[in-house]
């Protein structure tokens, strides 16, 4: 069976590589992937998978983080005119890109949810002969959108997935959900979905992701260092005047945003776990000889167990209000995001490895790692499945990459792609095999 998943896997791959550098072409930002929507919408109902979309599966209220109006309107444009398929654009128009495929296999088991990312990151890729995808003609043609997390081939790894248990669906038993979620990047998309109760009937969940730093022919199958995290955007608004002639007419948002990015890195540390702050954009002011009146920041909070994400949260609402008080400026702030942290389950971690040892792709294979590193939103999908009862993991292909996540040099060995959709099939194929283990 192993051997079989493996050659199907092997065929495919040629297409599946195409398919990927399509996607990292045409990168799309969270909510925004309405020409990757379309695209694979069109390609999972052509495998006979049952599609819920948009509305469906997004639960609207829930979005955090949702581009102005003006903008997902001109992004649905500029999809249609890169080649999104015009029939599935009413299913995801105003930022509904979520889709998820049910595969009923007509023999009683278990219910098997797999969820896979589809954004972009808000990033210029670099257009210079040393990056590959430049070299190979991939890179990013949408300005300040680029796949550096590897999304493009979470995408893919799900359309592989998709295919291959198409192909072997006689010997499949119970029901396969693939989940292509919208917005990871900033954790905006996961919650949406949980709220419209994708993963509700869920008994067996995996997320993926691929990189991260771990070497290529590794694989974790149980990541449990993603840190809780809160995003918000803040807004300060003072008064303009006259810089030389009257200062003191001025409120200078400025000097508030300013001060608040300083109080903000200032935040103590917990001694109850690891945490994080960063400013990431700040902009102020209209003109050198004006007391700015406008200010803005982009911060996120992160900690390694939700109650140090919520001290080092709780702690910037007071620097940034107090910051604001200072300069007797008014501050707005907006919930952008926000993710929490989990444990997957011990029994799922277990299964995975020992279908991870029977497929022969990896050198090296771990539960958990050491170290907390990045957030994700998939955790609000596992903490769910949880709560009913459900098993839940996280799994991290590791690859070679050419520049760290988030670096406008990313790329990823693309093999890692076949190592992924072999794991997750097996995972399918043998569910079997977990009797006994609960
Ligand atoms: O918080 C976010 O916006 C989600 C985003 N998520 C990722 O980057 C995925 C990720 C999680 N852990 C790691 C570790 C290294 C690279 C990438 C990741 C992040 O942490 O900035």
């Amino acid at each position: 069976m192993v051997n079989e998943i493996s050659e199907r896997v092997e065929q495919l791959f040629p297409a599946l590589q195409q398919q990927r550098r399509d996607l990292h072409k045409y990168a799309e930002s969270g909510w925004l992937e309405f020409r990757t929507s379309t695209l694979v919408a069109d390609r999972l109902e052509k495998l006979g998978y049952t599609l819920k979309l948009g509305k469906d599966v997004i639960d609207a209220g829930s979005r955090m983080g949702l581009p102005s109006a003006a903008v997902l309107a001109e992004q649905e444009q500029r999809a249609l005119e890169q080649g999104a398929i015009a029939r599935w654009m009413p299913h995801f128009s105003g930022g509904f890109t979520g889709i998820v495929a049910t595969l009923e296999t007509g023999h009683p088991g278990p219910v098997m949810g797999f969820r896979v990312d589809m954004d972009a990151l808000d990033l210029f890729e670099v257009l210079e002969e040393e990056h590959r995808p430049f070299r190979e003609g991939f890179a990013s043609t949408n300005n300040g959108m680029m796949h550096a997390c590897g999304h493009d081939g979470h995408t893919t790894i799900g359309l592989g997935l998709a295919e291959v248990l198409m192909q072997m669906r006689d010997r499949l038993c119970g029901t396969i959900k693939l989940i292509f979620q919208p917005a990871e990047e900033g954790t905006r998309g996961a919650k949406s979905m949980v709220a419209a109760g994708v993963v509700d009937d869920v008994d067996f969940f995996t997320a993926v992701h691929i990189g991260t730093g771990v070497p290529a022919n590794h694989i974790v199958c149980g990541n449990d260092t993603f840190m809780a995290t809160t995003k918000l955007d803040v807004q300060f608004t003072g008064v303009a005047s006259h810089a030389g002639g009257k200062p003191e007419e001025g409120r200078n948002a400025l000097l508030a945003v300013a001060q608040a990015t300083l109080g903000l890195h200032a935040i103590a540390r917990h001694s109850g776990g690891s945490s994080r702050v960063n400013v990431g954009v700040l902009q102020a002011g209209t003109g050198r000889n004006v007391i700015a009146s406008s200010a803005m920041m982009k911060v996120e909070t992160r900690g390694s167990t939700n109650e140090v994400n919520e001290f080092i949260y709780q702690q910037a609402l007071k620097v940034i209000s107090g910051a604001a008080e200072m300069h007797q400026v008014k501050f707005d702030i907006k919930l952008m995001g926000a993710a929490q942290s989990s444990t997957p389950t011990a029994a799922w971690v277990k299964y995975i490895h020992r279908q991870a040892e029977k497929l022969g792709e990896f050198d090296t294979i771990i539960d958990r790692q050491e170290g907390a590193a990045g957030s994700e939103d998939a955790t609000y999908m596992m903490e769910r499945v949880k709560a009913r009862g459900g098993e839940a993991s996280y799994v991290i292909f590791g690859t070679d990459l050419s520049a760290g996540h988030h670096n406008e040099l990313f790329d990823f060995d693309e093999k890692v792609m076949a190592q992924g959709i072999k794991t997750l099939a097996a995972l399918v194929l043998n569910i079997a095999e977990f009797e006994g283990e609960k």
